[in-house]
């Protein structure tokens, strides 16, 4: 679908969409950088026909580029994310283009940014979220039997490479196996569908399959009443990133962007910084909006259920936002699911700064409940496993 051009060439990760001429405009046109996958693309889609909505007038276009995260599938993810730079392969190229005016926003999953973002971005916007939370697929040759965790075989593998996912499946399902499994999630798919497959079944998270239009493959929503699983922070929404200094992008996307889910998703966010988690640190959250007309979830438009099961009876939109109370539920789980340190805070929140604060009291909680150990024995063993690594590499 893109086509090249010979500035390409130069670059030949990064592919620039014919620009399109029918548009009249006075104003450079605006271009929205993504990563390559077939996910990524539709979701700079959708935020480019919201901006189009919004501000017809303008030209834009969709860059896309191969992260380096994508092009290296051999080594292991944990390794891959270790250290400062943790994540900056799946955003660092991106970055770089946008400081330097080749891109004018980059279209992300929250869930993948890094919580500290150089000083020259910021976060335009936080779109409404999709629903957040992560979900069972099961192989073709169990489907019709399977539909949930607890009605898989004895001893079935699951596919993950997310510790998070693994650890908290592994306290409540401690038969179950975990392998990891790599690649974007039609990959991941291809691989579970295999005739030879090690897999009865995998995790995704649902708002890519349901933004990929495969909501049939889902078999489970899980949650924390469904499984006992809570999902990544920030997960189901998308993050625009800017150039911090770039008022005009930032002022149309205020146009793009949903307070409910930014409140939300910035309590999950300001914990995990808190917490000072990598994104293969197993914390999981839920978020839900409680009070006011209706009982909600993080998700938006409301969906017909909460979290945890109860309908939800009336959306009324941002509007009562600040009479709803925040619900935030967390969880951090080591590594072989044997520990895990719990809470549940319920607060009024009237903005982002409050819902910051919010995430961050509670870091302090679990923390002061022993989170904090269980954290530091992780980053040890990460440590210890990257020392062996290099020691194995220099001999
Ligand atoms: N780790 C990759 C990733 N990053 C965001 C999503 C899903 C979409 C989203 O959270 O918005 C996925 C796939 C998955 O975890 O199944």
């Amino acid at each position: 679908m893109a086509s090249s051009t010979s500035e390409n060439l130069k670059t030949p990760s990064v592919s620039v969409p014919q620009t399109s001429t029918s548009a009249s405009t006075n104003f450079p046109p605006i271009n929205i950088g993504t990563r390559r996958s077939a996910l990524a693309q539709i979701q700079a889609r959708q935020v480019e026909k919201q901006l189009k909505d919004a501000f017809p007038d303008r030209i834009y276009n969709i860059v896309t580029v191969l992260a380096q995260g994508d092009k290296d599938k051999v080594t292991p993810l944990q390794q891959l994310s270790m250290g400062e730079n943790a994540k900056s392969l799946w955003t660092g190229e991106l970055e770089t283009m946008l400081e330097q005016g080749e891109l004018d926003m980059i279209v992300h999953c929250l869930k993948d940014m890094p919580t500290q973002l150089p000083p020259s971005l910021s976060i335009g916007c936080i779109c409404p979220r999709e629903d957040p939370r992560d979900v069972l697929v099961v192989s073709p040759k169990l489907s019709s039997t399977s539909r949930n965790l607890a009605s898989l075989p004895e001893g079935s593998t699951i596919g993950t490479s997310s510790i998070r996912r693994a650890a908290q499946l592994r306290r409540i399902y401690p038969t179950l196996k975990f392998a990891d499994i790599r690649g974007n999630v039609g990959t991941r798919l291809g691989k579970l569908d295999a005739e030879d497959s090690p897999f009865a079944a995998i995790i995704l998270a649902a708002a890519g399959l349901l933004r990929l239009g495969m909501e049939e493959r889902i078999a489970q929503y899980l949650s924390k009443y469904n499984g006992g699983m809570l999902h990544a922070v920030g997960q189901g929404a998308l993050a625009i990133e800017v150039r911090a200094n770039d008022a005009v992008v930032k002022e149309m996307l205020a146009k793009v962007g949903s307070e409910r889910t930014a409140r939300a998703c910035s309590a999950e966010r300001a914990l995990l910084r808190a917490l000072e988690g990598g994104c293969s640190v197993p914390i999981g959250v839920e978020t839900e909006w409680r009070g006011g007309k209706r009982v909600a979830t993080g998700v938006e438009p409301a969906r017909e259920y909460g979290l945890d099961g109860k309908a939800i009876e009336e959306d009324d939109g941002e509007e009562g936002l600040d009479n709803q109370e925040l619900l935030l539920r967390t969880i951090v789980v080591s590594v072989d699911g044997k520990e895990s340190v719990e809470t549940e805070m319920m607060r009024k929140i009237k903005s982002v700064a409050e819902a910051e604060a919010m995430g961050r009291d509670v870091a302090k909680i679990l923390i002061e409940k022993g989170a904090d150990q269980i954290l530091e024995k992780i980053s040890r063993e990460k440590q210890w496993a990257a020392k062996k690594e290099l020691e194995t590499a220099s001999k």
